[in-house]
């Protein structure tokens, strides 16, 4: 058994970042930009007007009304002291003015106007170039929020350099599985794990496929596994432990794979297994849902972030206080299904078992209780993973 950090870095060293592919804007959203995007222009273009009201040059209590500047109509001449322009929020401000009072702090009898109130402290006038400038960038690698897109849009950049997306290809094994909706035999169950790693995959930018179930024959493993050859990223669930029908190990092995580990002092998750297989990352998970499930949170969402040049980071960490006492840990880092309380608490559930995944679908965070721990108090703060 290696240290799961370990594992960890050792599924990063398997991965190399996928090559770049050119975008359009309205399919970027979820991608991972890899080359810096810069700006085509100033935003906003020119000095805008901020609210609907009056462009003046000086200040003083009334104004001539001499035009109009609304948005995507500027007003063509300069204004001088004692002129006012009639302007609507978004409107280029004309030359010589220097500020815009609102309208409702005036009062307009044909084209004069008179303040009836004091003179706000703000202009009105957002500066050109002060949201971003020519030439200014949104640097990379990042992943491309909606936010983002909308920054591209305004930038005049119609099109991106993202990361080409995982093809990840899940495979469950096990006779005893049938697929949702299939009706199974009294010894049998129904196939789960992989539509949850199949949206976890798809969550974190990839294609995901789940291929047929193979039998717990070698056979039947292998020509299931030959169907992903194209993948990026192979996922098996089950098969991967000790017992006589376990054929996942034996039969990548059979196949060429290069074994970087084979079980990690986790909980759940001991009997993990990771290499290559061809081109592609090989994920060797467990069969118990729980265990399936929380193997892709830890490995399969970095290893996928790492795939699109995000970098070899694990997920992100934050702290809570323990709601109640916790025994000492055994020499397996336990990955707690637990639930976060009002407060920054955080309370383990009482069943811990890796097949039960009710409990896991109750729980928003895994508890990290670390290897060899001892025992803690209510009230220490423990890491945790966000759910
Ligand atoms: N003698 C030992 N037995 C076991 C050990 C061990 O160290 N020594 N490790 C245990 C641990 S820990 C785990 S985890 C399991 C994992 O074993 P496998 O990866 O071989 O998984 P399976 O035996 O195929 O399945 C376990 C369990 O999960 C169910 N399963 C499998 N695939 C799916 C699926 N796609 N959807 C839903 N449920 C699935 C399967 O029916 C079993 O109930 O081994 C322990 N044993
Ligand atoms: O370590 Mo296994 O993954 O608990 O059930």
């Amino acid at each position: 058994m290696i240290p799961a950090e370990q594992a960890l870095a050792q599924v990063f060293a398997l991965v190399t970042p996928l090559a770049t592919e050119e975008v359009e804007l309205p399919r970027l959203a979820g991608r991972v930009l890899r080359a810096p995007v810069t700006a085509q222009r100033d935003q906003p273009p020119f000095p805008a007007s901020a609210m609907d009201g009056y462009a003046v040059s000086t200040d003083t209590n009334s104004y001539r009304v001499i035009g109009e500047a609304a948005a995507g109509h500027a007003f063509a001449g300069r204004l001088t002291a004692g002129e006012a322009v009639r302007i609507f929020t978004g409107a280029p401000v004309p030359d010589g003015a220097d500020r815009v009072i609102i309208q409702e702090d005036v009062t307009r009898t044909g084209d004069q106007i008179t303040l009836t109130h004091p003179l706000d402290a703000a202009l009105h006038i957002r500066a050109q170039g002060s949201d971003f400038k020519a030439g200014d960038q949104i640097s990379a690698p990042r992943r491309l929020r909606p936010v983002e897109l909308a920054l591209l849009a305004a930038m005049n950049c119609p099109r991106a350099t993202v990361s080409r997306r995982p093809d990840v290809a899940i495979i469950a094994t096990g006779d005893e599985l049938v697929m949702p909706g299939e009706t199974p035999r009294p010894d049998q169950i129904i196939a789960s794990n992989a539509f949850a790693l199949k949206a976890m995959a798809e969550a974190e930018g990839a294609r995901a496929r789940i291929l047929p179930i193979a039998h717990d024959t070698e056979a039947s493993l292998r020509a299931v596994l030959e169907l992903a050859a194209d993948a990026d990223l192979i996922v098996t669930i089950g098969g991967a432990s000790v017992g006589d029908h376990d054929l996942v190990g034996p039969v990548v092995d059979a196949m060429g794979a290069s074994r970087a580990f084979y079980k990690v002092a986790m909980r759940p998750g001991k009997p993990l297994m990771a290499g290559r297989l061809g081109q592609a990352l090989l994920l060797g998970l467990p069969g118990n849902p729980v265990s399936s499930i929380v193997c892709g949170h830890l490995f399969m969402r970095p290893a996928l972030r790492a795939m699109q040049g995000l970098g070899a980071y694990p997920m992100q960490t934050a702290t809570a206080a323990l709601e109640r006492d916790l025994p000492a840990n055994g020499p397996r880092t336990h990955y707690m299904r637990a639930s976060l309380g009002p407060g920054g608490t955080i309370a383990p559930h009482p069943n811990q078992d890796s097949a039960l995944l009710g409990v896991l679908c109750q729980a928003d965070a895994l508890l990290i209780h670390p290897a060899g721990d001892g025992a803690r108090k209510a009230g220490e703060q423990m890491r945790y993973i966000p759910l």
